[in-house]
C-alpha cells in the first residue's frame, strides 16, 4: 500500500473530473490516485453560491465557499476555525449531504453524500448542528429513544448507553423534558444524540458553546479517547481558537478558502507564532495582500501595512502562501473546475494558479490495526448493527408523531373538535329562513281582530263576508312573520322609513266586499272592485334576500288563503289560483332552503381547509424545531417524512370528516339522499387532497407567518369561486371558467348533486368530483415532493 502521503498527492494532481458509481464510489478523476480509506473526508474545489432571488429587484448572488479543499484523516479530530460567516457551516452540511455545493466535490467516508447505500446522511454520521434541532417537548429519553430507533440502536445498548452519556455529560435525570432545561444541558442533549450510535464520522457544530471549561475539557478528552483506536473521526468547529489546539489538525478557514490545514504545532512552527490566534492573524493578512483587487480586501489590507504588520512578522514573506488564497480572486466558480490540475501538495502552484494546501498532519498516533478495521468496514456498520431498514424509519417516525400528540393533546382535540364547532355555527347560522320579519300593517276594514274567531276560517261567515283581513293576519303569522297594526298608512310607512319594518301592508276598507265581488262578477268586476280587493304592500329592497323570500310567502300566502277562503264558502277554490302549476318536484320537496344548498360546498370546505391547517402546522413545526434537518442527517427520506405524516394526518382527517359529517346529517338534518358510501368516499378525497395541499404550503413556506398568508389567501376566493354560497351560473363569465378549476368546485357540485338528487356516481357531474379531486391530490403531491426535493 502506499503511504498516506503519496496518495494524497496522487488525489491532489489528478483533477480530471469523473465520475462515481451506484454505491458513490469515485471510479475516476478527482481522487483517481487516492486510496479513499485513509480519508474520512475529502473536499475538493469546493465552490457555493447562495442565489437570493427577489420578485422586483436583480438577484443577490453570495458566494460563500470559494474553491475549497480540506482532507480529514481517519481517525482524527479536524477542527474547522474560522470567524462567524465564513462558511463552516456551509461546507459541514455539504459534508452531510444536507446541502450540495454548487461545483466541486465531497468524499464522505470514501463515498459521496447522498449517493445509495454511502451511509450519508444515516447512520455513519452523528451530527449536531449550530441549532438545537431537538423537540422540546419530548423527555431526554424519549429523544435519545427516537434516535437510537433512526439508527439502529438497540434498546439494551440504548440504556446503556443513555445512562453513561447523562453521567458524562451532567444531564439531568432522562424523564426531563428539554424544554425544562437549560440552553446549555439542551445544547449537550444535543451533543449526546450525535455521540448516541457511535458513527463513524462525528461532525459537531459548535460544541462546546455554553459549556462550562471544565465540561468542556471533559468533552475534549472524549473525544480524543473515542479518536485514539482510529475508529472514529471528529470534525469540530469552534470559537475558541486555543482549545482546538487539541485537534489533531486544523483546518484555519476565512472567506470561503481553507487558509490552511495541518497540526497546529506544525502551524505554530512554520509561520513563527506562539499562538494560534497569531497564525491566524499572519494568513489573513497574507490572504489579504494576494487579493489586491478584491475591493473588499482593499481596506483591510491598507489597515494592515498602517499598522505595521510588515514589520510585526517580517517572516511572512518567506512563508507559503495560504491554501487558496487565489480563490478569492476568481470569478467564479469554474465548472470545468476538475478538469484541471489542482496544484501539488508540496507548496507549488497549480496549473490554474491556485496555491496548494499546506502539509496536511501525520496521522495521530493510532492503533492502526484497529484503524483498518474501520477503514475497512462498509460506512454504517462502524458497530456492526444491523442496517436500519425502511419500515423501521416509518416505524420509528410514526411513534413520534403519536408521542407529538400526546405531548400536544390540546391542540389535537382543538383540530379534531374545531370542525364541530364550525359546522355547528354554520347550521345554525346560515341558509334558514329568516323569522320574525316586522310587517307594518294599516288595515282600512277596520276592527281591531282580537277575537280569537277571526283568525279561523271555520268561523267565516260567508253569507256576510267580512274582516277577512283578520285571517290574512293570521297567515302573517303562521309565515312567521310579525304584523304590527298601525292607524294610518301614512304611519305603517314610516315605520319602514324608520327601519322599523321590512314592508308596509294595506288592506283598503272594504276589502272582504270587493274580494267576494270580484269573485262574483269575474270579468264584469268594475276597478272600484278591483282596486278594493287588493292588498297593497311596499316593500324595504335594501335586503334583496328578504324580498324574495317576502314576495314569494306573501303571493303564495295569499293563493292559499284564498283557495281555503272559497273552498269554505263552496265556490271553486280554482278561481284564487294563478296560472302556473307547480308539480310535485322531481327532486327534493318543498321543505328545502338555503341550507341544503351550501351545506356541501361548507362541508368540503371544511374538510378541506381543517386537514391543510392540520398538515402545515404538524409539518411546520417539525422544520422550524431543526428537528426534519436532524432526522433527515440520521439517514430519513424527505420522502418517509411526508408519508409518515400523511399516514398520522389521515388518521386525523378521517375523524375530523365523520365527526363534520354526523354534524351534518344527524344534528343539522341536512337532506342526504345520496348513496352514502359515495358521499363519505369524497369527503375523505376532499380532506386528503386538503392535506396534500397543505404538504405543498409547508414545503414552499419557511414560517407560520407565511403559511398563515396563503391559507388566508386562498380560504376566500376557494369559498366564493366552488360555488358553495352562490350558484355558479350566476358567476361573471370568465371567473366561471377559472371556478371550475379549482378543487372544491367540481367535489362541491358533484357532492350537492349526490346528496340532493340522490345521484350516484354513474353520473358525469358526480364523477368529475372524484376525478377532479383525484388530479389535484396528484398535482398537490407531486409539486410537494418536486419543491422538497429542490429547496433540499
Ligand atoms: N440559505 C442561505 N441563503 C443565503 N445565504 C446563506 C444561506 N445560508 C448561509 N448563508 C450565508 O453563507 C455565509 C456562511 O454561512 P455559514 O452558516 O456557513 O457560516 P459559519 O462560518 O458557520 O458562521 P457561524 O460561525 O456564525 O455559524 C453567511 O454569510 C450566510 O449569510
Amino acid at each position: 500500500m502506499a503511504p498516506d502521503g503519496a496518495r494524497m498527492a496522487g488525489c491532489l494532481d489528478g483533477h480530471d473530473g469523473g465520475g462515481h458509481d451506484q454505491a458513490g464510489h469515485l471510479h475516476h478523476g478527482l481522487c483517481a490516485g487516492l486510496d479513499d480509506e485513509s480519508a474520512a473526508v475529502l473536499v475538493r474545489r469546493a465552490y457555493k453560491e447562495y442565489r437570493n432571488k427577489s420578485l422586483f429587484r436583480k438577484t443577490v448572488s453570495n458566494m460563500v465557499i470559494r474553491g475549497m479543499d480540506m482532507t480529514v484523516r481517519r481517525g482524527t479530530i479536524y477542527g474547522l476555525l474560522g470567524a462567524s460567516g465564513c462558511g463552516k457551516t456551509t461546507i459541514l452540511k455539504s459534508i452531510v449531504g444536507q446541502d450540495h455545493l454548487t461545483a466541486g466535490e465531497v468524499l464522505t467516508l470514501g463515498r459521496v453524500p447522498g449517493a445509495p447505500r454511502s451511509g450519508v446522511p444515516g447512520a455513519s454520521v452523528g451530527y449536531m448542528p449550530q441549532e438545537l434541532a431537538l423537540y422540546i417537548g419530548f423527555t431526554i429519553a424519549e429523544t435519545f429513544r427516537y434516535f437510537g430507533w433512526l439508527t439502529g440502536v438497540p434498546a439494551k445498548e440504548l440504556a446503556v448507553r443513555t445512562a453513561s452519556l447523562l453521567k458524562f455529560l451532567d444531564l439531568p435525570p432522562a424523564h426531563c423534558r428539554i424544554g425544562q432545561l437549560s440552553g446549555g444541558q439542551q445544547r449537550r442533549v444535543s451533543f449526546a444524540v450525535a455521540l448516541l450510535h457511535q458513527p463513524p464520522l462525528l461532525i459537531l457544530d459548535e460544541p462546546t458553546v455554553g459549556v462550562d471549561p471544565i465540561l468542556r475539557q471533559r468533552i475534549w478528552d472524549h473525544l480524543m479517547d473515542i479518536t485514539a483506536d482510529g475508529r472514529t473521526t471528529v470534525i469540530i468547529t469552534t470559537h475558541y481558537i486555543e482549545e482546538a489546539r487539541q485537534a489533531h489538525t486544523l483546518g484555519l478557514m476565512r472567506q470561503g478558502v481553507l487558509l490552511a490545514e495541518d497540526a497546529p504545532d506544525r502551524l505554530l512552527e512554520r509561520y513563527h507564532c506562539a499562538t494560534m490566534e497569531e497564525v491566524f492573524l499572519k494568513l489573513s493578512i497574507l490572504q489579504i495582500r494576494s487579493s489586491p483587487d478584491d475591493p473588499e480586501e482593499a481596506e483591510p489590507a491598507a489597515e494592515a501595512h498602517d499598522t505595521n504588520q510588515n514589520n510585526a512578522y517580517p517572516e511572512l514573506a518567506a512563508a507559503p502562501a495560504p491554501a487558496s488564497a487565489a480563490a478569492l480572486a476568481e470569478p467564479a466558480p469554474p465548472a470545468e473546475a476538475f478538469k484541471q490540475g489542482s496544484g501539488n501538495r508540496n507548496g507549488g502552484p497549480r496549473a490554474d494558479g491556485v496555491l496548494p494546501l499546506v502539509t496536511l498532519a501525520p496521522p495521530p498516533p493510532a492503533d492502526k490495526s484497529a484503524m483498518s478495521t474501520s477503514a475497512g468496514a462498509a460506512p454504517g456498520q462502524h458497530h456492526r448493527r444491523p442496517p436500519v431498514t425502511w419500515s423501521t424509519r416509518m416505524c420509528c417516525l410514526l411513534w413520534k408523531h403519536v408521542l407529538w400528540m400526546r405531548r400536544n393533546v390540546g391542540m389535537v382535540l382543538f383540530l379534531i373538535l374545531l370542525p364541530v364547532v364550525q359546522c355547528m355555527l354554520f347550521g345554525f347560522t346560515v341558509g334558514r329562513n329568516p323569522k320574525g320579519l316586522k310587517l307594518a300593517v294599516y288595515n282600512g276594514e277596520g276592527g281591531s281582530c282580537a277575537g280569537p274567531d277571526l283568525h279561523t276560517l271555520d268561523t267565516f261567515n260567508c253569507s256576510h263576508p267580512a274582516l277577512l283581513s283578520c285571517r290574512f293576519l293570521q297567515m302573517f303569522r303562521d309565515k312567521d312573520f310579525d304584523p304590527i297594526s298601525f292607524g294610518s298608512l301614512g304611519d305603517a310607512k314610516g315605520a319602514v322609513l324608520e327601519g322599523k319594518a321590512y314592508a308596509a301592508v294595506q288592506f283598503p276598507d272594504n276589502f272582504t266586499e270587493s274580494l267576494f265581488a270580484r269573485i262574483d262578477e269575474g270579468q264584469y268586476a268594475t276597478p272600484w272592485t278591483l282596486d278594493g280587493s287588493e292588498v297593497s304592500v311596499w316593500m324595504d329592497n335594501s335586503n334583496s334576500y328578504i324580498t324574495t323570500l317576502m314576495q314569494t310567502d306573501l303571493t303564495y300566502g295569499t293563493v292559499d288563503l284564498l283557495q281555503r277562503t272559497l273552498g269554505h264558502c263552496d265556490y271553486n277554490p280554482a278561481v284564487a289560483d294563478i296560472p302556473v302549476r307547480f308539480g310535485h318536484p322531481i327532486y327534493g320537496d318543498d321543505s328545502k332552503d338555503f341550507l341544503d344548498f351550501a351545506s356541501p360546498g361548507c362541508a368540503l370546505t371544511l374538510i378541506f381547509f381543517m386537514s391543510l391547517a392540520s398538515a402545515v402546522g404538524a409539518i411546520l413545526s417539525e422544520k422550524n424545531e431543526g428537528l426534519l434537518d436532524r432526522s433527515l442527517v440520521m439517514g430519513v427520506t424527505m420522502r418517509e417524512i411526508m408519508w409518515s405524516h400523511i399516514v398520522i394526518q389521515n388518521f386525523m382527517m378521517i375523524l375530523q370528516t365523520i365527526i363534520v359529517l354526523v354534524g351534518f346529517f344527524v344534528v343539522l338534518q341536512i337532506t342526504q339522499d345520496g348513496p352514502l358510501f359515495w358521499v363519505v368516499l369524497l369527503c375523505v378525497l376532499q380532506g386528503f387532497c386538503g392535506m396534500c395541499c397543505g404538504m405543498l404550503v409547508s414545503a414552499l413556506t419557511d414560517s407560520d407567518r407565511e403559511a398563515t398568508f396563503v391559507a388566508l389567501g386562498s380560504f376566500f376566493p376557494f369559498i366564493v369561486l366552488s360555488g358553495m354560497i352562490w350558484p355558479i351560473e350566476g358567476m361573471h363569465y370568465a371567473l366561471r371558467r377559472c371556478g371550475w378549476a379549482l378543487p372544491l368546485t367540481l367535489a362541491t357540485t358533484s357532492l350537492r348533486y349526490m346528496m340532493t338528487r340522490g345521484w350516484g356516481p354513474s353520473y358525469p357531474e358526480v364523477w368529475y368530483g372524484f376525478l377532479s379531486s383525484i388530479v389535484w391530490i396528484v398535482i398537490f403531491l407531486g409539486s410537494a415532493l418536486y419543491v422538497l426535493r429542490k429547496r433540499r
